[in-house]
């Protein structure tokens, strides 16, 4: 059995590209920073750059490193370049994929039509949790798009990290209808993709506080 029970909800701002962004983050705090090595991402980033990143950070904070039917050697180079804390995999990696790296990981899953969240999260069960993010086809995450919450079963199957246009406005709510484990937020934190808003990560960050 997973670690599930929440007295607080954790946050990981995802789609950090500029060092300003991770230490505002830090500074209004958030558990854990995403790194999008997906290159077709606006908020894609180059190992370098996160690594340089990385370097400067305080510790115990999580990194995040993001994928998307990467290849092997690709996640290993990433691993080595960044020492990045976690894997997260959007694509449609299988779970022997998944669990053959140094660095443990979070599956993430879009609530497409007729998800079996149960199976997948049996299929997945060494994901450390499971990410939920909306559905649209084509589009392998970052939409910026909310789906039905109330799709999510109770009890949790695994720790949820709930994401999926989550904003200022919504998250409270969000909290308060699903306990997730942990929020994860990118388009909702930005003034424009890949750029993060400080002023709106303080905000997120407290909606989160004040719902717990
Ligand atoms: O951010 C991207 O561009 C991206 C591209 C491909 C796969 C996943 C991607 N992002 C996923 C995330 O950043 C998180 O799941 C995020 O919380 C959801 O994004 P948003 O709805 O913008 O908050």
């Amino acid at each position: 059995m997973k670690f599930q029970q929440v007295n607080r909800t954790r946050v990981k701002i995802c789609g950090i590209t500029r060092l300003e962004d991770a230490l505002a983050a830090i500074h209004s705090g958030a558990d854990a920073l995403g790194f999008v090595f997906y290159k077709k991402s606006p908020r894609a980033i180059e190992p370098e750059a996160a690594a340089e990143i990385i370097r400067q950070l305080p510790a115990f904070v999580t990194t995040t490193g993001l994928f998307v039917n990467a290849d092997q050697a690709y996640i290993d180079l990433v691993i080595k370049k960044t020492r990045i804390d976690l894997l997260q995999f959007h694509g449609d990696e299988n779970a022997e994929f998944c669990n053959q790296f140094s660095r443990p990981y979070i599956k993430a899953l879009r609530m497409k039509p007729g998800l079996d969240l149960q199976l997948e999260c049996r299929n997945y069960a060494d994901s450390q949790a499971i990410l939920l993010d909306a559905y649209r086809p084509g589009i392998p995450g970052g939409t910026g798009e909310v789906f039905d919450w109330d799709l999510i079963p109770k009890p949790h199957p695994s720790p949820i990290i709930l994401a999926g246009g989550l904003t200022c406005e919504n998250v409270a709510q969000a909290v308060g209808t699903v306990q997730p484990f942990a929020i994860d937020v990118s388009g909702g934190v930005e003034q424009s993709k890949g750029i993060k808003d400080a002023v709106k990560i303080d905000k997120f960050i407290n909606e989160v506080t004040r719902a717990n």
